[in-house]
């Protein structure tokens, strides 16, 4: 089968490398020739994993609408800020009957939707998917095993994006939750920045495992309100994703909340980091999502007034300390809100 990966960034090289892997022929499309990684002289995926070797199956192109013609399946996974102006910019080439995979994680800035819903205003009714989970390029690139979510309104879909992507090496799970799949993996970066700082505070084991605990609690209360299930959020593409992202340092976002912790300036630290940390701009959509929905996320609020509002760590760690006292679980009838004790 012929695929187009779109986003020549860790991500999108990594999922062309998985699919050319099980023998799919690969287009890999991205803005500049210097970030793809063919042709390169040592036949390997310079720049992003220059210690990798490239698949044979896979080729690389600057011509946006000439990757995606013939293709039978695009996987999308350029940055957030970027999935709209790209679709538009391909909605009058895109073949008829091509999957559509959203490969994304984030909500857009100046709407605050969900990237579904983003595909979903320039798509229509043509169904799409989206692949998510606790995976990192390197790992995905370097062989380990992985397991991922691909949901879809479309059983059929989402059944057919699991057998693309599935093999021994990568186990796909299928969903029909697609807005509880795209909350979680947007909401776990700014978690996963929360974790970051504690640790980078010297806060310990004992406060990131609380944390991720109640990050996850305020996750589900979201998530959920906005019509993604419970079941979602404590699985692959909620909790999974989640424990992955706040506990290793190969995540970016992790180490967005740990340079902070120590006391860099986020500029220094962005700049260091040299990739996307999609957490810093969730962060400020998910607060006012958050407020306009009247959910309470204590900790999204802080990480919003760490990177924004130029809180202190240790401010923002303590405030979450001090809050009132409360119900660990909702209580129906006993004084929790609507969404649940925050
Ligand atoms: N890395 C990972 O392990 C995972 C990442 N993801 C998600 O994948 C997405 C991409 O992340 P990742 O690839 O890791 O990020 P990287 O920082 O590795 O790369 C981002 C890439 O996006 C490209 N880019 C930036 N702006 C645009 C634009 N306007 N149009 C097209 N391309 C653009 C840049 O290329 P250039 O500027 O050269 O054009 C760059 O190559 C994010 O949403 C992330 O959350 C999801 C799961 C795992
Ligand atoms: O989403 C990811 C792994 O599932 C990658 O996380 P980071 O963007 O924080 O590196």
């Amino acid at each position: 089968m012929n695929w187009v990966v779109l986003g020549a960034g860790h991500w999108g090289v990594a999922l062309a490398v998985h699919l050319a892997r099980q023998g799919h022929s690969v287009r890999l499309w991205g803005r500049h020739p210097e970030s793809l990684p063919c042709p390169s002289a040592g036949g390997d995926l310079s720049p992003h994993f220059p210690q990798v070797s490239r698949p044979a199956r896979l080729t690389c192109t600057t011509d946006l609408a000439a990757a995606v013609a013939g293709c039978a399946g695009m996987v999308l996974a350029v940055p957030s800020h970027a999935v709209r102006n790209t679709l538009l910019s391909l909605r009058e080439s895109l073949p008829a009957g091509q999957m559509v995979v959203l490969a994304s994680k984030g909500l857009e800035l100046e709407t605050d939707l969900r990237l579904d819903q983003v595909l979903g205003q320039i798509l229509k009714e043509r169904p799409f998917a989206v692949i998510s989970g606790p995976t990192f390029a390197a790992e995905l690139v370097a062989g380990l095993p992985v397991a991922m979510t691909a949901a879809s309104a479309s059983a059929d879909l989402a059944q057919e994006v699991a057998r693309s992507f599935g093999n021994e090496q990568m186990r796909v799970y299928t969903s029909d939750d697609v807005a509880g799949v795209c909350l979680g993996g947007a909401i776990k970066n700014v978690l996963a920045i929360a974790a970051g700082i504690s640790d980078g505070l010297g806060n310990g084991f004992s406060a990131r495992a609380a944390l991720i605990t109640r990050g996850l609690a305020e996750l589900r209360r979201l998530g959920t309100a906005l019509g993604g299930r419970t079941e979602t959020f404590m699985g692959l593409a909620g909790a999974g994703d989640l424990i992955l992202t706040a506990t290793s340092d190969l995540s970016r976002n992790r180490r967005v909340g740990l340079g902070l912790g120590r006391g860099l300036p986020l500029a220094q630290v962005l700049r260091e980091i040299g990739q996307e940390a999609e957490g810093v701009r969730t962060a400020q959509a998910l607060f006012l999502l958050a407020q306009r929905e009247g959910v309470e996320m204590p900790i999204t609020e802080q990480v919003f007034r760490v990177l924004y509002q130029g809180l202190a760590p240790r401010e923002a760690s303590d405030a979450l300390m001090q809050r009132e006292l409360r119900s660990e679980f909702t209580v129906l009838g006993q004084g929790s809100s609507a969404h649940g004790a925050p």
